[in-house]
């Protein structure tokens, strides 16, 4: 059977949904693609049990795992990845958020910021999506406008505090719920939120003249194929019956892409930005990983020891109460991967609290591919402990 080739007729973007647990992600991402179904053209409806469809999702009501969605509206094509609010699966947000372009923030209106929503938008900011809407929802619930303004103000002051332009960021009210359930009003404001990302989340430069380069999401075997890699395109282009070698985490293997698609098309080539599927010849499903990178040969080596500035979060942002000291070995998460690390601290610096700037220099447990400018997380248990930038690769 030959499946229908992708066609490039719109500009792809990145986006997805991050917040608080329970603040309504999912259900919101269900109702866009059902909004867009029902206006008609290519997009058809996802439904919640079929983003989160893991037994233990359905069993605890809560997203553990990223999903991906695909939609379009009259002038751009999306994926959309919807992710995890709960404060055990920050590490599977940190790996939906670092192939965003831009996000929509869903706030509860009942609720307010909450530790997560903090948490988040400290991650995005470090991570490097940087472009916001706000999704006010569960607005059905509130009978009183002066408490949306109220959480509206409240959410463009910690937008503001975090590094966003709080007061031009977009901030939507919307139900998911009431439109997944066809209400008009609230299927209208759908609608809405998404006009403000099409206008505020500008196209972002692909660099397309860069060698390739994409971070490994996940490892699928396609029965009679082999295995296949997916992930964003970060930079660069890859066509069909091009080599490609995959780095970090440990030794490096060399293939040739013989097949690349993107939600289930074939496609000729896949350039930044894209969201790809790549078939790699000759390749056993367990000699590459979630972490490493696909990248043309010889064009990026992998590192263990870079310095970085980073912002300790406090308690209130899902961070430690207490401060750490040289020596301390948290789990360092770039792109999709998540490695082991041992801090060192500036000079005369004997702690780092909870809420502090510091500049560190750390060593990996594992070498993985990483260049100045490169945001992170570091984590310990399920607490973030510091989101930073690499200021300089050592070795
Ligand atoms: N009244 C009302 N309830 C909503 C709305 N959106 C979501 N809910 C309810 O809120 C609960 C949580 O919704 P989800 O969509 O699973 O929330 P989530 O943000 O994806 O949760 P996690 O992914 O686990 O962080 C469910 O019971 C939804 O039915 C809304 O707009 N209005
Ligand atoms: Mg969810």
């Amino acid at each position: 059977m030959t499946k229908q080739q992708y066609v490039r007729t719109k500009p792809h973007l990145n986006i997805g949904t991050m917040g608080h647990v329970d603040h309504g992600k999912t259900t919101l991402t269900a109702a866009i693609t059902k909004v867009l179904a029902e206006q008609g053209g290519n997009n058809s409806y996802v439904a919640f049990d079929r983003i989160d469809r893991a037994p233990e999702e359905i069993e605890r009501g809560i997203t553990i795992t990223i999903a991906h969605v695909e939609y379009e509206t009259a002038t751009r094509h999306y994926a959309h990845v919807d992710m995890p609010g709960h404060a055990d699966y920050v590490k599977n947000m940190i790996t939906g958020a670092a192939q965003l372009d831009g996000a929509v923030l869903v706030v509860s209106a009942q609720d307010g910021a909450m530790p997560q929503t903090r948490e988040h938008v400290v991650l995005a900011r470090r991570i490097g999506v940087e472009h916001l809407v706000v999704a006010l929802n569960k607005a059905d619930l509130a009978d009183d406008e002066d408490l949306l303004d109220l959480v509206e103000l409240e959410v463009r002051e910690l937008l503001t505090r975090y590094g966003f332009d709080g007061d031009a960021v977009p901030v939507v009210r919307v139900s998911g719920l009431r439109a997944l359930e066809g209400e008009p009003l609230w299927t209208h404001r759908i609608l809405d939120l998404l006009a403000a990302v099409d206008e505020h989340v500008p196209i972002p430069p692909r660099r397309l003249d860069l060698p390739f380069l994409m971070p490994i999401e996940n490892v699928l075997t396609i029965t009679g194929r082999g295995t296949v890699v997916t992930g964003a395109v970060e930079q660069g282009t890859l066509a069909v019956g091009e080599t490609v070698e995959v780095i970090g985490l440990g030794p490096a293997v060399t293939s040739v892409a013989t097949g690349l698609e993107t939600f289930g098309k074939p496609m000729e080539r896949a350039e930044a930005g894209d969201n790809a599927a790549v078939l790699l010849r000759g390749v056993k499903r367990g000699e590459v990983r979630r972490g490493q990178v696909v990248c043309l040969p010889g064009s990026v080596r992998p590192h263990t020891r870079f310095r970085a500035d980073v912002h300790v979060l406090s308690a209130a942002e899902g961070g430690r109460r207490t401060p750490f000291a040289a020596n301390y070995r948290p789990q360092f998460h770039f792109r999709t991967s998540d490695v082991v690390g041992a801090v060192t601290l500036a000079e005369g610096i004997a702690v780092v609290r909870p809420g502090e700037a510091a500049e560190l220099t750390v060593e990996l447990g594992l070498p993985i591919a990483i260049s100045p400018g490169l945001g992170f997380a570091m984590r310990e248990g399920r607490l973030t402990v510091a989101a930073g930038t690499v200021t300089e690769v050592l070795d």
